[in-house]
């Protein structure tokens, strides 16, 4: 269950503008006369240069593809709507995205993002060459039935498979697999714009559906390309969980009642110092899971190895039991350590150390501070410095405890 939640969270939003898609589709909505010709080119537009801005080569080069794609089929005719060579183009295009899907975003103004556009532009002009040259013989080609090869006692559908069918359905299972893998924004994202050129390819790739599949495509990239920005500026790099900055943001949408929890990790620099930095952070990212999962409320990585939770309702007795139980799912972690950091060289005393931490299970505990807003004390500072204060006491009194601010 908490996988599918989690595989939630990435595709709601490509589920939702596959559903407006279809719905279009079958004219059960009917966005037709926004479906301008040149709307592709505004949205694929827009996505690139965020791409671009936020260093993300997958929704660049995706974009650029498109961008090739639409441009090639209205202006320049090669590749004329309606004949086999768009079934090709389509075929290219999802297997070119499923490619790129597996790939680590990168800065596109660099080597990679120029080999990228060099594929796209051969590419091109192989289509072009293929059209001018053989395209009588590439009917037979794509329409190839790849399934009549198969064993008698398979199912006919799968037998009624030719050529483009084969590149298509690949495509679509590649970077499925992908995004059901390591579910995150831009694979779930690229995935959705597999199947979009899927459903261009199946409803005939008519001038129509090509259009909205375009704007689709350009509006879904626009969007990851916003989302991966707002991870940026909101989400902490090594937790995963909401920053400091999200955590000021989030104060402006509290009510009157709410209460706040300073959590921070005991004798963390000893963690840091016996078994390195990477095990340090192995810890931050445990620690950082267990507090938004049982802390009760919004947790957020306030710096370093502290933490804050912020609890609506300004309950002190609820908000008490939530982080003490949190506290105790975090003293009964066991951290298995997946290996202590990389000895330097000619070090010989860390080379007898070198792989201490591998399979080693290690705990750690965490003080928690907790203080609710009051007549006296209405401001997030106040609070936030009440709950600092009662955290010092828990520290004092032997830390692995919560101190709630009277
Ligand atoms: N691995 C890792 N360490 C960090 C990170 N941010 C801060 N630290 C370390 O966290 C440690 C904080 O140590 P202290 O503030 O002395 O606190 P402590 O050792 O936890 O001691 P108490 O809070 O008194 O229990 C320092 O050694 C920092 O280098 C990080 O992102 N990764």
């Amino acid at each position: 269950m908490p996988l599918l939640l989690h595989w939630l969270r990435y595709c709601w939003l490509p589920g939702l503008l596959l559903a407006a898609v279809a719905a279009q589709y079958f004219n059960l909505l009917s966005f037709r006369g926004l479906l301008l010709p040149k709307l592709p080119y505004v949205l694929l537009g827009i996505a690139l240069s965020l791409g671009v801005f936020f260093k993300s080569s997958r929704v660049a080069f995706v974009a650029v593809l498109l961008l090739a794609g639409y441009t090639a089929v209205n202006f320049f005719q090669v590749v004329p709507v309606g004949e086999t060579v768009v079934g090709l183009a389509l075929a290219l295009a999802a297997v070119n995205i499923s490619l790129v899907s597996i790939s680590e975003d990168r800065s596109p103004l660099n080597g990679f993002g120029v080999l990228l556009l060099a594929v796209i532009t051969a590419q091109g002009m192989a289509l072009a060459e293929l059209q001018r040259c053989c395209s009588a013989q590439l009917g037979g080609w794509l329409h190839f039935p790849v399934g009549s090869m198969l064993p008698p006692w398979l199912p006919d559908i799968l037998k009624r498979v030719q050529s483009e069918d084969l590149l298509l359905i690949s495509a679509a299972a590649f970077a499925g697999l992908r995004a059901f893998w390591r579910p995150e924004h831009i694979g779930v994202g690229l995935f959705a714009c597999v199947l979009l050129l899927l459903g261009a390819y199946y409803a005939g790739a008519e001038e129509g559906t090509l259009v909205l599949v375009a704007v689709s495509v350009g509006l879904l990239l626009t969007l990851l390309a916003l989302r991966s920005a707002y991870e940026l500026a909101f989400r902490d790099e090594l937790t995963g969980i909401p920053s400091r900055r999200a955590y000021s943001r989030y104060l402006l949408t509290l009510g009157r009642r709410y209460s706040i929890a300073v959590v921070d990790i005991d004798h963390f620099k000893k963690l840091n110092d016996r078994y390195g930095h990477q095990v340090g952070d192995q810890a931050l990212r445990m620690v950082a899971g267990q507090i938004a999962r049982y802390g009760g409320g919004r947790a957020f990585r306030y710096g370093g190895e502290e933490f804050v939770v912020v609890l609506r309702g300004g309950d002190n007795e609820r908000a008490s039991r939530s982080l003490e139980r949190m506290r105790e799912k975090i003293a009964g972690y066991p951290l298995r350590l997946r290996g202590a950091s990389r000895p330097r060289k000619g070090d010989s005393r860390a080379l007898s150390k070198r792989g201490q931490g591998g399979g080693k299970v290690i705990k750690t505990t965490v003080s928690v501070g907790l203080a609710s807003s009051s007549r006296e004390m209405r401001s997030p500072e106040d609070v936030l410095g009440a709950a600092d204060r009662a955290l010092y006491r828990a520290k004092r009194g032997g830390r692995n405890r919560v101190c709630v601010h009277k």
